[in-house]
């Protein structure tokens, strides 16, 4: 580093505090009286039971192993099963107020304490730029060293995604087991995966992430591959002599990332099926996106009676969870809960979570859920919309769907719906605005297009039952011969209806 200065800056008043290790320039994140009850609450007693047995086994099975068999003796580059226990938070804040800086290190320490870790002390420092060499300043890091041996801390997470250099520069010299925030969203998202989708699409992420870092896991790594070679390891096709270790943990995770490709591809194949059949009908989707935590599920659950599971946890929902559902008038449409997003979400879940993540893309309106109760719904909004760009669903319409209105400010309502016109206020957990919420999707859903005047005999009943359904009614009357309906109807429809067309006389 050439700017001396680097570690001492000081860029307004309320700043100047922390350009050094001492109290001022430490948040220390209490884990019980967080100074906002919303992100350690405890489970809320008067939540819907419903997936209370998913959430009993979900906490029962906290610690699950990342990666699998397959992968189990690449020992010097096994995925460090991150068993997070106490640790130690670090962040370097480059822009923006202080308390921006403080509300990502309290989103760490959620993220963290999702993970299964308990949070000893969060730091951070005001920097330009994160160091090259270490993340926080070289001299920084003997402080940091004191505080994780006085804390008795086995780990420390970064808030950020580092250079595997800066990962192993800081780990010989605090001692303990560097992370970065990408690994440790990619181990919640791990400890949640449910569904063989959700599983391989996790692994995948894990397995990129890994690939890219093969080097940084220690100077054995370049050990030649030697006498303990697996039985896989060294049949046909088997690496040369001289390939190294590393080669061959990097051939492998190849392997396996191709494989899992595969598997994921064919696992797609059924979903789309299911899809381009919901297409073929016309069946409208509404898809329910939003910040991780915002209340997706909870929506979900209001507006159509599903029982999904509700957590406050950070990335409880990973598996899109469809139902179907009717409009007062009857028609049918499909409404569906996704991954919730978070700042910098890793691009290695957006890739690997892009199968699923297209549904929303595909989808011809997205409820857009933010909490009105958090310290920054401005800033989850963004992080969403980059998200949504990045997979290709900024041109869907979208309506805002500010929740939480009951532990909300008000003030901070008022803010939001002026920023956020096209939004509706509600509270997913007392009911309030949902009966607004669900009029305006209504209104907004697709309309079908193609006019028709048919006479039905009354044996076509159910035909009647489709227009019901899938189309909108203008006029309806029974005659002696059947009955005469008026109305629009999607391609599908119409084309069955065409039999029964009443022929215009002039
Ligand atoms: N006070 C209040 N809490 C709510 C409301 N809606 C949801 N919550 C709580 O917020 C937490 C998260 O709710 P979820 O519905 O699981 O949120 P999500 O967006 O699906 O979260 P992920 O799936 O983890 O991304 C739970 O503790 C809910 O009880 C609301 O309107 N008011
Ligand atoms: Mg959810």
């Amino acid at each position: 580093m050439t700017h001396a200065n680097a570690d001492n800056f000081s860029l307004d008043d309320e700043l100047e505090a922390t350009s050094d290790w001492d109290d001022d320039s430490e948040i220390a994140l209490d884990p019980d009286s967080g100074p906002d009850d919303s992100w350690t609450g405890e489970p809320d007693p008067e939540e819907p039971t419903a997936g209370a047995m998913e959430l009993a086994e979900r906490h029962q099975l906290r610690r699950v192993a990342s990666l699998r068999t397959e992968l189990e003796d690449i020992s010097e580059v096994e995925y460090r099963q991150l068993r997070l226990e106490r640790v130690v938070l670090v962040g370097v804040w480059t822009d923006g107020s202080v308390e921006d800086a403080e509300n990502s290190m309290a989103e760490l320490a959620l993220l963290a304490e999702t993970a299964g870790s308990e949070v000893l002390e969060a730091i951070y420092q005001r920097r330009q730029a994160p160091d090259p060499a270490t993340y926080i300043g070289r001299g920084k890091v003997e402080g940091l060293a004191e505080i994780v041996q006085a804390t008795g801390a086995d780990t420390v997470i970064c808030d950020g995604e580092l250079a595997p250099s800066q990962l192993r520069n800081l780990e010989d010299k605090v001692k303990v087991k560097v992370v970065d925030r990408t690994a440790l969203i990619l181990d919640i998202f791990a400890q949640h995966a449910k569904s063989a989708e959700g599983q391989a699409q996790v692994e995948l992420a894990q397995l990129s992430y890994m690939k890219q870092r093969l080097r940084g896991w220690g100077g054995s790594l370049s050990r030649q591959a030697g006498g303990r070679v697996g039985a896989d390891g060294g049949g046909i096709g088997g690496r040369g002599p001289g390939e190294t270790k590393i080669e061959t943990d990097r051939r492998r995770i190849n392997d396996k990332i191709a494989k899992l490709r595969r598997e994921l591809k064919a696992m797609k194949g059924t979903r789309d099926t299911k899809r381009q059949d919901r297409q073929r009908h016309q069946v409208p989707s509404v898809a329910i996106a939003g910040y991780t935590n915002a209340g997706k599920s909870s929506l979900l659950n209001r507006l159509t009676g599903a029982g999904v599971l509700v957590e406050d946890s950070l990335f409880a929902t990973l598996d899109p969870t469809t139902r179907r559902t009717t409009t007062t008038d009857g028609r049918i449409y499909t409404m569906s809960d996704t991954v919730g997003f978070v700042r910098h979400l890793p691009h290695q879940l957006i890739e690997a979570f892009r199968s699923t993540l297209e549904e929303v893309a595909d989808s011809d309106l997205i409820l857009h859920v933010v909490d009105g109760s958090h310290p920054d719904p401005e800033g989850q909004l963004a992080a969403v919309r980059e998200v949504l760009a990045e997979i290709g669903a900024s041109q869907v319409p979208e309506l805002v769907v500010i929740n939480k209105a009951d532990a909300a400010d008000p003030l901070v309502i008022a803010r939001l719906r002026q920023r956020e016109p096209h939004s509706v206020v509600v509270s997913a957990k007392t009911g309030e605005g949902i009966a607004e919420a669900l009029a305006i999707v209504e209104d907004e859903l697709p309309r079908p297009h193609v006019e028709f005047h048919a006479l039905l005999p009354y044996e076509r009943g159910d035909l009647l039952n489709r227009i019901h359904q899938q189309g909108e009614i203008a006029s309806l009357e029974h005659t002696g011969d059947g009955t005469i309906v008026r109305g629009r109807a999607n391609d599908d429809l119409a084309g069955e209806l065409a039999a029964y067309a009443v022929v215009p006389v002039d």
